[in-house]
């Protein structure tokens, strides 16, 4: 039964960029849902009258919130900038963009609503189930698809400390293991970590903000070589470094098929 439910999984999670596109698609199309609904409905009636099979209210974790201090928000309104920016010579949009983070990925893929009730309904991404705001993993993802690059704005919180006043070491990993993922699986797909390798240079203040910069180092058939560094918002402080190997895989191998 629960194989079954695995292989029907497996229809609806082709591969990862999909998912982001949908992810991404959908909070477009929820955002002029929304201003449409406050136009000409109250929400409780659009959401039992509409056909859209998301929810418009799903909660995108990387909107700027109370507990956010003016250096996460400065530097999010940096990388924010550039993300609407037009390049002079294309009239195009910049070349960032913000990643949408959802506490339930699988939720908002195509016909994910059923799969995540089937598969561990529970289950909610480890850096987005701690409901207070500030309390633990405060982040925002920006991506530079064609400088195959990330940039990560992150304050952690109170409930991340390791030594005394100080970020844990394992919290740190958790945030370079999502970035340079992040950054791997909108490069090449559904990717696991095979090796994470960290040097700690300076411990990470709760409540300060960092920055992660992730780029491509290089790959290798299915070997995906990333490296990334923990800086201070200016970058004159450097607190980590890290390079990362992400294998390519497709989506069967999760469920044994
Ligand atoms: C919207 C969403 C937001 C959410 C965004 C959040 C993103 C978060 C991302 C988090 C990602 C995770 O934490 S993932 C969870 C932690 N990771 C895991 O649990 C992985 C467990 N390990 C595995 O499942 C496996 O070992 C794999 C998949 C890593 C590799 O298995 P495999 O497929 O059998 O690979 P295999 O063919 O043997 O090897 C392929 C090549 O890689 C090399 N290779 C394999 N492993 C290693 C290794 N550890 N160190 C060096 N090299 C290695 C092999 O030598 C070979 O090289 P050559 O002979 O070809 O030269």
């Amino acid at each position: 039964m629960l194989r079954r439910c695995f292989q029907a999984a497996l229809r609806f999670i082709p591969h990862w960029p999909a998912l982001y596109q949908d992810v991404v698609s959908q909070q477009t199309v929820g955002k002029s849902l929304e201003i449409w609904q406050t136009a000409h409905w109250n929400t409780r009636g659009l959401s039992k009258m509409s056909l859209w099979p998301f929810s418009v209210k799903s909660r995108d974790f990387s909107q700027p919130n109370a507990s956010w201090s003016a250096e996460m928000q400065d530097v999010y309104n940096r990388y924010n900038a550039l993300c609407e920016a037009e390049t002079e010579e294309s009239g195009k949009t910049g070349t960032w963009r913000k990643l949408p983070s959802y506490n339930r990925t699988l939720k908002y893929v195509r016909g994910g609503v059923c799969l995540s009730k089937i598969i561990q309904s529970k289950s909610r991404l480890f850096t987005r189930n701690i409901k207070d705001l500030g309390a633990a993993f405060e982040y925002v993802v920006f991506l530079n698809q064609q400088e195959k690059r990330c940039v990560c704005v992150f304050q952690p919180g109170h409930l991340l400390e390791g030594p005394p006043g100080h970020v844990h070491g394992g919290a740190i990993a958790t945030m370079i293991d999502t970035v340079t993922g992040t950054l791997a699986g909108y490069l090449a797909g559904p990717v696991m970590t095979a090796n994470l390798n960290i040097n700690y240079r300076s411990p990470v203040p709760l409540g300060s903000v960092v920055v992660l910069h992730s780029a491509l180092d290089r790959v290798e058939g299915k070997k995906i070589f990333v490296s990334c560094r923990v800086t201070s918002t200016d970058e004159s402080k450097l607190h980590t470094e890290a390079t990362a190997l992400f294998i390519a895989f497709k989506m069967g191998y999760l469920f044994g098929s």
